[in-house]
């Protein structure tokens, strides 16, 4: 049992005010990552508003949530599975959804941005969501590879921004990384820590440096897979078997491309190669460009490297 003191006692009180900071949650953008997130956020008794352009393609997305938690309980309530089903309906009424982002915000906490990974598409975003929320409102993105303090700088709560930068999937994925850009302040990077550790989550800290820590060197070694599939010295398939049996790794690059999503992979790539065209290890791929002008976005579309049921 931990021994009590004053000290224990203040900073107790100090990570439960900060948690306290975050019930509301708006997540806007209801694809892959936005619907994991706020399927995490409404397991963990966070009240959440999902946002996307559609109708649509928000029933698309709760029906998609309906889906993860079956799983999930089907493993975590194994031994009950009555209680499994009252879980998934609990968590469900934790969730709404909405098209209309500025109105929603009105009453918000915190926003978890997951839409296109398109820097103007994310500013123009964040500075309508600006004048919408109120002043204590904390803004984060989930983006993979844009500087945060350019989204940011659409707004004039530099200081209330941050990056919460997700894992696919949400739901089974620990890590989260929490980025403090240079205007981001302790108070609001101490809450983003706190909420992340209330999701469940492992976070870490990182810089607002190209592709935070993950993806940094994520980003090249699947570029690297793809070069060495172009220059014919490797099928995908054997490529993939041999980094799951010959580096643990659970999923091989072509899969996890696939995963992924090719058109946010070719965002990420484009973007740092505009910025740094002399770097190759950013240098683009035409197969990679080839699959996404053809439409084969990945597991999303039925087809990518491979083709999905
Ligand atoms: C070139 C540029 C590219 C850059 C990309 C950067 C992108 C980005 O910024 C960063 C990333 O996210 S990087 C990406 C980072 N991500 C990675 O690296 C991921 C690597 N992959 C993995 O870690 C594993 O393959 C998985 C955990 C995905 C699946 O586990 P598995 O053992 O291989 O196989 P399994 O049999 O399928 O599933 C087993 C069980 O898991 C559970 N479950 C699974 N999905 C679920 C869901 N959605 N909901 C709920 N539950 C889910 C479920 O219980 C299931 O059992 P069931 O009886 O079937 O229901
Ligand atoms: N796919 C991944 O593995 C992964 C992992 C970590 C981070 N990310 C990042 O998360 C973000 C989303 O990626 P994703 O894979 O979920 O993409 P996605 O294409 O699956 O989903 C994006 C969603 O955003 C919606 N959207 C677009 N513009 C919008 C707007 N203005 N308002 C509201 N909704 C809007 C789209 O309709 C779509 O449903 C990107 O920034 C991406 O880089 C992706």
């Amino acid at each position: 049992m931990a021994f009590i003191t004053r000290q224990n006692i203040r900073s107790l009180s100090s990570s439960a005010a900060l948690r306290a900071a975050i019930k509301h949650v708006t997540v806007i953008g209801g694809g892959l990552m936005g619907a994991g997130i706020a399927q995490v956020a409404a397991s963990t008794g966070h009240s959440v508003v999902l946002v996307d352009t559609s109708e649509d393609i928000l029933k698309k997305a709760t029906k998609g949530i309906e889906a993860s938690l079956k799983r999930v309980v089907k493993k975590k309530f194994a031994e009950k599975p009555e209680d499994g089903e009252a879980f998934v309906q609990k968590v469900l009424k934790n969730i709404s959804t909405s098209t209309d982002a500025a109105s929603v915000v009105q009453g918000t906490d915190l926003v978890v941005e997951a839409i296109v990974e398109n820097l103007k598409v994310k500013q123009d975003l964040f500075g309508a969501l600006d004048k919408a929320a109120p002043q204590h409102t904390i803004f984060t993105s989930n983006t993979s590879s844009l500087p945060i303090a350019d989204i940011a700088s659409s707004t004039a709560r530099l200081d209330r921004f941050g990056g919460l930068h997700f894992f696919n999937p949400v739901p089974m994925m620990k890590l989260v990384e929490v980025i403090k850009a240079p205007a981001t302040s302790q108070q609001t990077f101490d809450v983003l820590l706190e909420f992340s550790k209330a999701l469940g989550k492992h976070p870490v800290s990182c810089k607002d440096t190209p592709g935070f820590i993950v993806n940094r060197l994520l980003v090249p070694y699947m570029l690297e897979a793809v070069r060495l599939h172009e220059r014919g010295h490797g099928s995908k398939e054997d490529i993939d078997v041999a980094m799951k049996l010959g580096a643990g790794y659970p999923m091989g690059p072509f899969e996890l491309l696939d995963y992924v999503g090719l058109d946010t992979s070719k965002f990420i790539i484009d973007g740092w190669h505009e910025k740094d065209p002399d770097n190759p290890l950013f240098a683009p791929s035409p197969l990679l460009n080839k699959l996404v002008a053809e439409g084969k976005l990945g597991k999303k579309t039925g087809e990518g490297f491979y083709k999905h049921k």
